[in-house]
């Protein structure tokens, strides 16, 4: 299945955030989305994630306009996209029913009243994709302790199994590991990149350069609401078509500038 954005504008109010944006995501593949602070990157996955309408262009899957489908339709897209926010919100709970809270939700109220029956005489236990998932977080022990109990490392670890264990095939992860610290940050991209072995596709917005370069399949460079240039890693990093790519990626913050122009040759591009 393959997730896309044509030629999306979105804005608030009478400011325009994305102009023209175009980006797909296939099975299997980690999209880094790359650029300042500010311009655009979360709206950018809000559009993937269909939480918002663009005002103009079209969010597809698998070619059809999702915009276009009936409600129930539409739903069982949203169903197979899960995202990640920035802030983990977790719920004072055992870990396990956070990590199961997206399967609750998608059961049918017949599954439902069963599993609410089990659970009042206290045998049920964790379906097996909720232990498969904190595994792959590395968190299969915590299941038991209180979420609220969890570091913020641990606690974003749990908010990406709670993404995975609904088995999607789409994930959008918003800036997932800001503001976790280096061992947690490489847990959480040694399970984006197993998710990405099992066929999950993955759009990733961060603002770390050496992150895009160890986990992005292709890298998405977004500047002021323009999508600049895709590409693969090495590319974008070693010989970027355009002037701004180079220059963001060597260090430069570019907030507010519009002035796009061929790289330089011979770009300082490494991170
Ligand atoms: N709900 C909203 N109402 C009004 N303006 C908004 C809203 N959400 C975002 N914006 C504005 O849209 C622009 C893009 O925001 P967005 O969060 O998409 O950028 P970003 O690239 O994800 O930023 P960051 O890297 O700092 O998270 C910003 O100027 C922001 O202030």
């Amino acid at each position: 299945m393959t997730l896309s954005v044509t030629d999306v504008t979105a804005g608030f109010g009478s400011s325009t955030v994305l102009r023209n944006v175009s980006l797909a995501v296939e099975p299997g593949e980690v999209v880094t989305v790359v650029g300042p602070s500010g311009t655009g990157k979360t709206t950018l996955l809000r559009l993937l994630a269909t939480f918002r309408r663009p005002d103009a262009g079209t969010v597809a899957w698998d070619d059809r306009d999702i915009w276009t489908m009936a409600d129930d339709e539409r739903l069982g897209v949203r169903r197979q996209v899960s995202m990640v926010f920035q802030e983990p919100s977790l719920f004072n709970a055992p870990v396990h029913r956070n990590v199961s809270y997206g399967l609750r939700v998608r059961e049918p109220w017949q599954a439902r009243l069963r599993r609410g029956l089990r659970e009042l005489v206290g045998s049920s236990r964790p379906a097996d994709t909720v232990v498969s998932a904190l595994e792959t977080v590395g968190l299969a022990d915590v299941g038991d302790q209180n979420a609220l109990s969890l570091s913020g490392g641990e606690a974003q670890r749990v908010a990406f199994a709670r993404a995975l264990a609904v088995d999607p095939a789409v994930m959008l992860l918003d800036e997932p590991t800001s503001n976790l610290d280096p061992h947690n940050t490489a847990l959480l991209e040694n399970a984006i990149e197993r998710a990405r072995d099992r066929g999950v596709g993955v759009v990733v917005a961060t603002h770390d350069m050496h992150q895009a370069k160890r986990i992005s399949d292709r890298m998405a460079f977004l500047h002021d609401g323009e999508l600049v240039e895709t590409g693969l890693p090495e590319q974008l990093f070693e010989n970027p078509t355009d002037a701004r790519t180079a220059r963001f990626l060597d260090g430069e913050l570019l907030v507010g500038d519009r002035s796009g122009s061929r790289a330089p040759q011979s770009p300082t591009a490494d991170p």
